[in-house]
């Protein structure tokens, strides 16, 4: 059994707006990303994930009890930190912590002090002048502070600076280390490169791929930028090579393998600059957003 299984879920809101037969798991102790553009059906999943919403087809369910059913009892073995986090504003950080400990039955306050510590944050204020970054570390003081086996992450970094965000990174390094399951959706490549085993892609309320992050390290393309002597070569160059772009001497094209031809073809032509570089993650991503096949 799956510790998160997700089944054939659909929850349509109509206009072709929601999830459709999205079916994933994540197995004990796997970090999975969850990446899509805006309004690809990331929150929608996880607020099924939460049993806040029932899916209209399909079956979700962590560590074998249905999300929707037995809700207050898989909540309570979650750690959950919402995209968008409804704060009692009149409160102080601190008050609000607290509040959320009492609701969560936490007796021991050490893991909460370690985390806002750790996050460098100043709990005192009052919530309604804290800033958006302020905001998110205490949801993530209160996702991770119950010290749960299983954290839903709902875009985790936004708001934080980028000192921040590499101290997150280092934050779930540890919690796998300790055997967590996690699942967390992310707009930023590199934190999802840093921490993920896996990432599940989703578009237009489809998973669209289902990756493992070593075969996709593996399977990063090189990009080759070329500046030609004359404007002439480099339009013949590019009318016999599929995928090629031009900008006036430049051109750019992505290679996987087929390295020898395209060098070969090269030296037909008088270059003034060669340069070659490793695909990003993000820019591999983007193939996907963007609909590219693989
Ligand atoms: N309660 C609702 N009623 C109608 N439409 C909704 C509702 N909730 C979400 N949607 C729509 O469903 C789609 C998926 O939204 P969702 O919030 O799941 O996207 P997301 O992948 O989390 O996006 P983002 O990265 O912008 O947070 C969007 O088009 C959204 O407008």
């Amino acid at each position: 059994m799956s510790v998160i299984e997700i089944h054939q879920i659909t929850k349509d809101y109509g206009d072709h707006k929601g999830v459709f037969d999205v079916s994933f798991t994540v197995e004990k102790g796997e970090v999975v990303g969850f990446l899509g553009p805006n309004g690809a059906g990331k929150t929608t999943t996880i607020r099924q994930l939460m049993g806040f919403i029932a899916p209209d087809k399909g079956s979700v369910s962590i560590m074998g009890l249905d999300c929707f059913k037995d809700a207050d009892k898989v909540q309570a073995q979650l750690g959950y930190l919402p995209g968008e986090i409804a704060f009692m504003e009149d409160m102080t950080g601190i008050e609000f912590i607290h509040f959320m400990a009492d609701m969560k039955h936490i007796k021991d306050f050490s893991k909460a002090q370690e985390l806002i510590d750790y996050l460098e944050l100043d709990p005192k204020g009052k919530i309604r002048r804290m800033s958006k970054g302020m905001k998110q570390k205490i949801g993530i003081v209160i996702a991770f502070m119950q010290d749960p086996s299983i954290l839903i992450l709902d875009e985790p970094t936004s708001g934080l600076d980028p000192l921040m965000q590499s101290k997150f990174v280092e934050l779930i390094k540890k919690e796998k280390a300790k055997g967590k399951t996690i699942l967390m959706s992310s707009h930023i490549f590199e934190e999802v490169e840093h921490t993920c085993d896996r990432v599940v892609i989703i578009k237009d309320g489809c998973i669209i791929a289902t990756k493992d992050m070593e075969e996709l390290r593996h399977n990063k393309r090189k990009i080759y930028e070329v500046r030609f002597e004359n404007e002439q070569d480099a339009i013949a160059f590019v009318e016999n090579h599929e995928g090629c772009t031009r900008d006036g001497k430049e051109i750019m094209i992505t290679l996987k393998g087929q390295v020898d031809a395209f060098i070969k073809d090269l030296s037909k032509y008088t270059i003034r600059d060669l340069q070659m570089r490793t695909q990003s993650l993000e820019e591999l991503f983007m193939q996907y957003y963007g609909g590219e096949d693989q």
